[in-house]
């Protein structure tokens, strides 16, 4: 383990000196396109100014006979479209496939200017992250890169699960963690077939009624991602990075895509991933803070004067601990607001710089 006095330096020569700090921007979109395809391809000037965050996918989800082809989609995307504010990121293949190596050749000589984050998939430890530290500094020396390029890890292994603390502290560059969970419970060997989500069996059931002991007994499904979400929130934020929740492939269930998305903001994630372009507004609208939230927040804040001792609003006790609740809400909002007018408007908070 690197002593904490060196922990900042940059791991080769002439490489950019890695952050202090994760900057926040918004990412409550992460929004995935296969650069092999054309017609998605295609419809990237519209998307871009949707989303927060472009991600070109060269792993799963993309054909084996077209990994070099997306790969070079990928750096023609970059060469050609002006992202503005939005990021721009890449899930690169595992670094134990036959293409990841080459992803990272190519794309950091190529483009590493214009990339934001890396998402790297199937990460199983700290020693999967202190790979990808060194090499990608031994690459942006070599390439003149003045920025370092920061590394996303997706959490989608039982080992990676056992080991998310170690993942979190691993690097500087750590910018945060998706949950991944169809690798994770095909990994897992959970009896599920579904691409995140609930599952209809995964449930708990009412009593009996002794009265009536016939009687039709409500269930309630459970979120089988609960566990590792609240994990992974604990652990991001123990370590100064952002918890995501991953992606929700049920394209066509709206409904359910935005009730998983909220448990996963309401626990603390900052944003989900987009697999179709019906899901952008959903996670946009999910992980922006709701004006009634907003009002609420204002209203406690004002209340709470320097934000000590105890007062009622509205019937309900506020105090030290529930004012900080309401800056976190409070604070989100001013950020969104001030890149979004629309939001600034419905939050009546102020907007961005004219
Ligand atoms: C899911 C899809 C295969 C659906 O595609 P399609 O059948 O073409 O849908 P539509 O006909 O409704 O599409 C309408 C038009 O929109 C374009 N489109 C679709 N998706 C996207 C997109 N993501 N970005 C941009 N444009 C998109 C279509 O081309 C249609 O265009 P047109 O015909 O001109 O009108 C498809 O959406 C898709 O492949 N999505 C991405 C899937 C993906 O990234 N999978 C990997 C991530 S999830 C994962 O890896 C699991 C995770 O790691 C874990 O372990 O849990
Ligand atoms: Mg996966």
């Amino acid at each position: 383990m690197r002593s904490a006095k060196d922990f900042f330096a940059p791991l080769a020569v002439g490489a950019p000196t890695p952050p202090r700090d994760i900057p926040w921007r918004p990412s409550r979109v992460i929004h995935f396109f296969d650069p092999s395809n054309e017609k998605m391809a295609a419809k990237l000037p519209g998307l871009i100014p949707r989303v927060d965050v472009l991600l070109g996918n060269l792993e799963d989800g993309v054909r084996a006979d077209n990994k070099i082809a997306a790969r070079e989609g990928l750096v023609k995307v970059a060469e050609g479209n002006d992202f503005g504010e939005t990021q721009f990121w890449v899930r690169v293949n595992s670094i134990d496939s036959p293409w990841g190596l080459d992803d990272l050749l190519t794309l950091v000589p190529a483009i590493g200017a214009k990339l934001d984050v890396i998402m790297l998939p199937k990460v199983q430890g700290a020693e999967d992250i202190h790979y990808i530290d060194r090499l990608l500094a031994q690459l942006e020396a070599k390439a003149g890169l003045t920025r370092p390029i920061l590394v996303h890890a997706i959490l989608e292994t039982a080992r990676g699960v056992g080991n998310v603390e170690e993942i979190c502290a691993a690097s500087p560059r750590m910018q945060g963690l998706s949950l991944g969970p169809a690798d994770l419970a095909a990994d897992r060997r959970m009896k599920t077939t579904r691409v995140g989500g609930g599952h209809p069996g995964y449930l708990v059931r009412q009593d009996p009624n002794p009265d009536a002991p016939d009687a039709v007994r409500a269930t309630f499904q459970q979120d089988p991602w609960h566990y590792t979400l609240a994990r992974m929130v604990d652990a991001c934020v123990a370590h100064g990075i952002m918890p995501y929740y991953g992606p929700f492939g049920d394209i066509a269930d709206v409904t359910a895509c935005e009730d998983q998305f909220r448990n996963a903001f309401l626990l603390g994630a900052v944003g989900a991933w987009s697999l179709h372009p019906v899901q952008i507004d959903i996670a946009k609208k999910v992980f922006s803070p709701e004006v009634k939230d907003v009002e609420w927040a204002k209203k406690v804040v004002d209340a709470m004067g320097d934000g000590t001792g105890a007062v009622m609003v509205n019937g309900t006790m506020q105090d030290d601990a529930s004012v900080k609740q309401c800056r976190v809400i409070l604070d989100l909002a001013r950020r969104l607001a001030a890149r979004d007018a629309d939001l600034a408007a419905a939050y009546g908070l102020a907007g961005p710089a004219a």
